[in-house]
């Protein structure tokens, strides 16, 4: 289970204090993919704040432009119009204060749990006792002491995922974006890992943009959330999660204000693409 840690936001690989602006500004975003034969506009005229701390979850169509929003907002997909940026620079290329979780793990199979983590540090040329002593807290804030030395083919998938994580959040980056990290696992593992993540933040307050399927996963974690059209991408609603924390999840999904706004969101989405 993940630890409580109040430090796991702050250190020497943490920021300045904060910045002035939004964490993350987009502002008429636009994404049009041109091949020989096809235009695909995936996102029109997207607009979102995301403040620092906010945990803001995505939900929308399966093919409307999730996961291109969150690989604009690292720099890994070009906006075809608009702006983004991130701490009040703007994004132009792959940027390094971002950490992603994508649904599969990619683990490298050959190295076990604990330098799985640390390639992360190895890939930024970070120093290697800050590294490992980064890496050792997250190992045991996410509940994988004593699984240190496993191969990737040792774990189940949710603590695949954790170590996954752990890569993620190594360098300490100003955002933590995760692309429907838990849509390949049970449903169990799927909502330990939902109260994990969440306890996770309201420790941390780290701030995070999460695409998810599933509604009750979008509402249960967030503190936000962003609810999108089919193709090209429009953000038709969002929603102020007023629960408060710390979220038991049992309590939280019989929550008034949990129930009025997944109902409201399965509306909005009107399909059966949406899992629960
Ligand atoms: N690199 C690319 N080149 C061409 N088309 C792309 C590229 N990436 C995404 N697309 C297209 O853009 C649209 C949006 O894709 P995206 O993966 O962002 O949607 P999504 O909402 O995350 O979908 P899903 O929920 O099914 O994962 C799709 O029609 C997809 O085919």
């Amino acid at each position: 289970m993940f630890a409580h840690s109040t430090d796991a936001a702050s250190g020497p690989g943490a920021g300045p204090e904060g910045p002035s602006g939004p964490m993350v500004s987009v502002s008429g975003l636009d994404v049009t993919f041109q091949s020989k034969d096809r235009t695909v506009r995936a996102l029109s005229d997207i607009d979102l704040q995301i403040e620092t701390g906010e945990f803001i979850s995505i939900a929308g169509p399966s093919g409307c432009g999730k996961s291109t929003l969150l690989r604009v907002i690292a720099g890994l997909t070009r906006a075809s119009g608009g702006h983004v940026s991130l701490r009040g620079t703007p994004v132009q290329g792959p940027r390094r204060d971002v950490g992603f979780v994508f649904q599969r793990a990619a683990l490298l199979d050959w190295r076990n749990a604990r330098d799985n983590i640390l390639f992360q540090a190895e890939m930024r040329g970070l120093p290697k006792a800050w590294a490992r002593e980064r890496a050792d807290e997250l190992i045991a804030m996410t509940g994988l002491t004593g699984f240190e030395k496993a191969m990737p083919f040792e774990l189940s998938g949710g603590m695949q995922q954790r170590v996954s994580l752990c890569r993620a959040l190594l360098h300490r980056p100003d955002v933590l974006l995760m692309d429907e990290p838990f849509g390949a696992l049970d449903a169990l593992t799927r909502e330990t890992m939902n109260v994990e993540l969440r306890r996770l933040w309201e420790a941390t307050g780290m701030t995070v943009v999460l695409v998810t399927h599933s509604v009750a996963e979008a509402v249960y974690l967030a503190s936000r959330s962003v609810v999108m059209s089919p193709r090209p991408g429009r953000i038709v609603e969002q929603f102020t999660i007023d629960i408060p924390g710390p979220r038991e999840y049992e309590t939280a999904l019989e929550h008034p204000d949990f129930q009025r706004t997944a109902g409201r969101i399965r509306e909005l989405l009107g399909s059966t693409s949406v899992n629960d």
